[in-house]
């Protein structure tokens, strides 16, 4: 498996942009606020060691991921930020709920960076098993949260630049 042999957290500092200049908001989903807020502590530990100023980091927190859509669209209407990331945890349970939602989500943020002008990185778990997600938030394979968050960098420099 692809993350399997990859750590989540790893990156080169000096090979990436520096974040000083830009404005970042995070967007939280509730749903397994053990593991979202793990995440979300590895993108703004990775945003603030990339350069980003606390006061430039912004966090909105929503009920569930499907309600990420909603609230990273309204953040990129409001166009004072440079970059957003969407916070979830999808965990399958016994129904067709966990396909509907991780769908949902997946085609609702594609929409956003489709059709708006802001980069909006994607850093939702869709896992099997709870243990998967504690693996990919702080644990054995690092913190998707710290991808995210270098991710958000390296877009926001992208978006100055073209
Ligand atoms: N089961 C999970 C959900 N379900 C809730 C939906 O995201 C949404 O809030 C509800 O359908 C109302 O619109 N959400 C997660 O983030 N994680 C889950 O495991
Ligand atoms: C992803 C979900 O909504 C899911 O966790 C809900 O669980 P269930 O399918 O057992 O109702």
């Amino acid at each position: 498996m692809a993350t399997e042999n990859k750590n989540l957290s790893a990156y080169d500092k000096n090979n990436l942009p520096n974040a000083e200049a830009y404005r970042f908001g995070i967007v939280v989903s509730q749903w397994n606020n053990h593991i979202t807020h793990n995440l979300q502590k590895g993108a703004i530990d990775a945003l603030i060691d990339l350069g980003a100023k606390e006061e430039n980091i912004s966090s909105f927190k929503v009920p569930g991921s499907f309600e990420l859509i909603y609230g990273a669209s309204q953040l990129c209407k409001k166009g004072n930020f440079d970059a957003l990331i969407v916070i979830g945890s999808v965990i399958r349970g016994e129904t067709a709920h966990f396909d509907y939602v991780c769908q949902g989500v997946t085609q609702g943020i594609k929409d956003l960076n489709v059709q708006q002008d802001i980069p909006v990185i994607f850093c939702v778990l869709t896992d099997d098993t709870e243990q998967q997600s504690l693996d990919r938030s702080g644990g054995k394979h690092g913190n998707k949260g710290t991808e995210a968050g270098v991710t958000a960098v390296i877009m926001a420099e992208f978006k100055k630049n073209i």
